[in-house]
């Protein structure tokens, strides 16, 4: 995509992850509208690539439930309507879908190497290094970003704009996925079924799992956060995902002290992305 300087340019971002697509819709350096959905099939994104308008594009990755007003409740997005599909700026981390997305015409994909972030390592995944480079971009270095998602992850970056490094373990979903599909007798434990804090020693098989999950992350968040404090003083930290508005909640009850120091902001990621289309 030749980077166009004028600031009325649509564009789409796409960040590819582990359980879901996240997309964003820009106009210009302006983030008009974010939203999730699940992957597609091939022969939906081979419909994609046939249409004629940025209204067909946009209603076809429209979530679900949103296929008509999505277009109307962004106002200025009426007069772009009926101009040809926009260009989509791709991040993943699923090779299997970077490759089924290459066959939309209008595609760049955004790789680590153009990424300014000084220090990282090759296997870095995209989506850390750009989560990062948005928050510290936006917020300022050093910064610690937390990433509630399919896997959590813990990546920083001191004031030198340096990786410091990281942590990857199994996200909230993944560990109770887990517990149900590599035991005999555990249950799958829906996430969104438990607002309140389970009580830690738990006198029946549910909330004795909700206890093991919930209250081990939470002390893992903690400390982390203790050892990053610790390192940099001043350092900032911001918190994404799926998983981060439970978990915030918990934390607020928890650890109250350390949910305040929290940037709570889902689109990381989408801002880091418009850095390296603005800088290209
Ligand atoms: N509608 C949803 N679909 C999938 N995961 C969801 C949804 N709502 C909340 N989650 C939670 O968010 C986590 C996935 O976070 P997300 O940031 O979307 O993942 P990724 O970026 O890895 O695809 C899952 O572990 C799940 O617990
Ligand atoms: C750890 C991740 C799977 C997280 O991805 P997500 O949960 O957002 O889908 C991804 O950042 C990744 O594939 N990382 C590569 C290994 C690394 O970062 O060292
Ligand atoms: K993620």
């Amino acid at each position: 995509m030749k980077p166009q300087r004028h600031r009325e340019e649509i564009w789409l971002a796409l960040e590819i992850g582990n359980s879901r697509l996240h997309w964003a819709l820009f106009i210009g350096e302006t983030l008009y509208s974010a939203w999730d959905t699940d992957y597609f099939p091939e022969s939906v994104i081979q419909h994609l690539a046939e249409c004629q308008t940025l209204h067909d594009l946009l209603l076809a990755i429209s979530p679900p439930h949103q296929q008509g007003n999505f277009l109307t409740n962004t106002p200025p997005l009426c007069a772009f309507v009926s101009l040809p599909p926009c260009p989509v700026l791709l991040t993943s981390v699923v090779p299997s879908q970077t490759a089924i997305w290459q066959t939309y015409p209008n595609t760049r994909v955004i790789t680590l190497e153009q990424i300014p972030l000084k220090g990282v390592y090759p296997t870095l995944g995209i989506d850390r290094a750009l989560a990062l480079w948005g928050a510290a971009k936006t917020w300022g270095f050093p910064m610690l970003v937390i990433d509630a998602g399919t896997a959590l992850t813990f990546t920083a970056a001191d004031a030198n704009e340096s990786l410091v490094g990281g942590a990857i373990l199994p996200g909230l979903g993944l560990q109770f996925a887990t517990l149900d599909q590599q035991t005999g007798q555990l249950p799958l434990v829906e996430m969104q079924s438990f607002p309140s804090l389970p009580p830690r020693f738990a006198l029946n098989t549910k909330e004795a799992i909700q206890s093991g999950v919930i209250y081990t992350v939470l002390a893992g968040i903690k400390d982390f956060i203790e050892a990053w404090c610790d390192l940099f003083a001043d350092g900032k930290i911001a918190i994404k995902g799926g998983d981060r508005t439970l978990l915030i909640n918990y934390l607020q009850v928890l650890y109250p002290e350390i949910a305040e120091r929290l940037i709570v902001e889902p689109n990381l990621i989408f801002w880091g992305m418009r850095e390296i289309l603005i800088g290209s």
